[in-house]
């Protein structure tokens, strides 16, 4: 036989390039080796037929194959790379003829040793050059195909190796704790971290968290690196840490926008602020008492001037608290019913008292499904309802319909129109109606009921309030009398109450819970009374969470778990101060939140709190159904959310005082 092509050309080996395919020719009774290259790609392209074409030669020999796995001697063969299928054939007296070794790793190489049969080496040294001829532009068309193919693979290998670290650095596998920076926990679960047990009863969790690792500390919850600091000390840097660095906007963002379907634009907090600080104190607040005052005569007092006789009416005081105090802020915020659309005054009160419970019962069931919205942990029944609710409040307060009411609020008419005029369309203005109702109305009614209900609990608390409403009507000149006239509870008659103030305070602070969350957009440098410095990480949240910190904290605040209406006012009607190891502190309390996000509403909060047990105090006796009734547990899945809400409700009777 002739054998031409052994030539041999040499062409760059890679791993994944090029095959090798090494031939030892038998030439003139003595073996000689030659090596061909054989690129990869176009073995992988073809390599069946030509194996086949090889194969059949030994078949024509009637050889007998032997098949087995092994790692042959081939340099290129290694485990990793594949495996090696080795045959053999014996010619007819059984004496081994040949012996193929052929490379089949993961891209299908093959190689082959071929000893004896020279017709089988010809013809495969003829394909491994046939494939190999350099020189031949179709086969150089072919290698730059096998080229982008390799390029190909590896860009697809580095993307899967490059996704695979992006996801163990999202789980959290790499991140330790550096120097100077809070002690690290990340739980057991990936990526998740503590995010259930969080979830289950963040008080809890943030207790057992604060013993084991002190003050300052950083756990994952749901991907998210928290670092909580319960040193109050600390709050006042941490709040007014400028924006360029602890930014309140980020996770607001995204819980009004997972929550509301809002998606607030850089104008709406300068909005929001700016029609609050016109609207919700000052003048402003004055003419939006009246207007409370005015909700609540037709919700609460409507009936009282009938002659009605004093018969005692049961309720559940936290149904009854939150309805009235919801329906007396939305008709205040968001405008009633016009007579004349209505008919009379009397239809158009009827209307407004009917239109506002059911906007009330609804609420409520959205109210439910809050605290799993907001995590994103509702059952899918649970995610339609929520759904359904949401439209159907876009819908109830469009900005059409709104326009439509009498006597809307500064408050809401002027927002309504700055974000107009800041080009946010009508759609989203409708949905950022649903978020200030939901802003106003979610934490006032809760308190009010923890209010009454502290006050009922403790007689002495009660007979101290009243008697101080009871002054302060007396002073007005005004008189709660059977068919004497509707009283008017002014703003400056709610600013003579330091008892009542007191008692407010008092249940804020054991029953206001909200977490105020920044996210750390630079490395910042945190110290703690004791001196301790630490590092935030850029990237991370920290999170303050004052109900553990300052509000139960029995260093501030003696037998923090007892309601004490007195607490924060001296003797003399002025604001009792707290210390901690002798020195003043500033937070000890924090309902409203603290810094740039201080709640906006909370001067008209405060006052229409006050105006309803003042009115309730003034016209009605009270008392609990059971005297001995337990304080019931809250509901430990609301904490982060502000005003904590019961587990059950509780059974109270009323009936006019006079
Ligand atoms: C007991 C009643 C209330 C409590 C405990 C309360 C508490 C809070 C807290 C803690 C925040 C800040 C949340 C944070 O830092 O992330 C807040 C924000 C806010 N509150 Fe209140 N609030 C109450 C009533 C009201 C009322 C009656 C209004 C309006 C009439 C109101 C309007 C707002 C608004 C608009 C914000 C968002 C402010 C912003 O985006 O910067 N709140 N509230």
């Amino acid at each position: 036989m002739s054998l031409s092509i052994l030539h041999e050309k040499r062409s760059k080996h890679q791993w994944l390039g090029q095959a090798v395919v090494a031939v030892w020719v038998d030439q003139g009774g003595s073996t000689q080796r030659s090596s061909a290259r054989w690129d990869m790609g176009s073995l992988a392209l073809s390599p069946d037929p030509i194996w086949k074409e090889v194969t059949g030669e030994f078949e024509k020999q009637k050889g007998k194959w032997v098949k087995q796995k092994c790692c042959g001697p081939y340099g290129h063969c290694s485990p990793d790379r594949g495996w090696v299928e080795h045959l053999e054939t014996l010619d007819s007296s059984g004496a081994k003829q040949m012996q193929w070794l052929k490379l089949s790793p993961l891209v299908g190489q093959l190689s082959c040793f071929a000893l004896h049969s020279d017709r089988a080496v010809a013809l495969l040294a003829k394909h491994s050059w046939d494939t190999m001829c350099c020189g031949d532009h179709q086969n150089s068309q072919l290698l730059d195909g096998h080229r982008a193919l390799m390029v190909l693979w590896v860009v697809l290998l580095c993307t899967l190796v490059s996704s695979l670290l992006g996801g163990l650095y999202v789980l959290g596998v790499f991140r330790r704790q550096r120097p100077n920076e809070p002690p690290l926990d990340k739980g057991t679960i990936p990526w998740l971290g503590y995010l259930l047990e969080f979830r289950k009863d963040s008080s809890e969790f943030l207790k057992r968290m604060q013993s084991k690792h002190g003050n300052v500390f950083t756990v994952l919850i749901g991907g998210y690196y928290f670092t909580f600091v319960m040193d109050p000390f600390c709050f006042g840097t941490i709040v007014k840490e400028s924006r360029s660095k602890l930014d309140f906007r980020t996770s607001a963002t995204q819980l009004v926008m997972q929550v509301f379907g809002y998606k607030p634009t850089e104008a709406t907090h300068s909005v929001v602020h700016a029609a609050s600080t016109k609207h919700l104190m000052g003048d402003g607040l004055t003419v939006l008492t009246q207007a409370t005052m005015e909700s609540f005569r037709k919700l609460l007092l409507f009936n009282l001037s009938s002659g009605e006789k004093r018969v005692w009416q049961e309720e559940n005081l936290f149904h009854y608290c939150y309805s009235i105090i919801f329906r007396a802020g939305y008709l205040a915020l968001y405008g009633s019913e016009p007579p004349g659309r209505a008919g009379n005054k009397e239809r158009a009160e009827e209307q407004d008292r009917l239109h506002s419970n059911q906007l009330f019962q609804e609420f409520r069931k959205y109210d439910r499904l809050f605290p799993h919205l907001a995590f994103a942990l509702l059952p899918p029944k649970d995610k339609r309802e929520a759904e359904r609710l949401k439209r159907h409040f876009w819908n109830m307060l469009s900005v059409k319909k709104v326009w439509q009411k009498d006597s809307i609020s500064g408050w809401i008419s002027d927002q309504e129109q700055l974000l107009a005029e800041n080009g946010v369309p009508e759609y989203m203005r409708d949905r950022f109606m649903f978020m200030l109702l939901w802003a106003s109305q979610g934490n006032t009614g809760p308190t009010a009921f923890w209010l009454l209900f502290y006050l009922l609990k403790h007689p002495e608390a009660l007979k101290a309030v009243r008697d101080e409403v009871d002054k302060v009507m007396r002073e007005s000149g005004q008189e709660v009398k059977a068919g004497s006239p509707p009283v008017t509870v002014t703003r400056d008659m709610l600013n003579q109450t330091p008892l009542l103030d007191s008692a407010l305070e008092e249940t804020l602070r054991l029953v206001a819970a909200p977490m105020l969350v920044r996210a750390v957009l630079e490395d910042t440098a945190l110290r703690t009374s004791s001196g301790t410095e630490f590092t935030l990480r850029r990237g991370d949240r920290v999170a303050l969470f004052p109900h553990i910190s300052v509000q139960m904290n029995p260093e501030i605040h003696e037998e923090p778990h007892k309601f004490k209406y007195d607490r924060f006012v001296n003797p003399d009607g002025t604001r009792k101060e707290f210390y901690r190891n002798g020195k003043k502190l500033k937070f000890v309390s924090m309902p409203w939140g603290a810094g740039v996000s201080t709640c906006p509403g909370r001067f008209f909060a405060t006052a229409e709190m006050k105006l309803f047990v003042f009115l309730m105090l003034s016209h009605f006796d009270l008392e609990l159904v059971n005297e001995e009734e337990e304080t019931p547990a809250i509901d430990s899945s609301r904490w982060g959310f502000g005003t904590m809400q019961p587990v059950r409700d509780i059974r109270f009777r009323y009936r006019p005082r006079f």
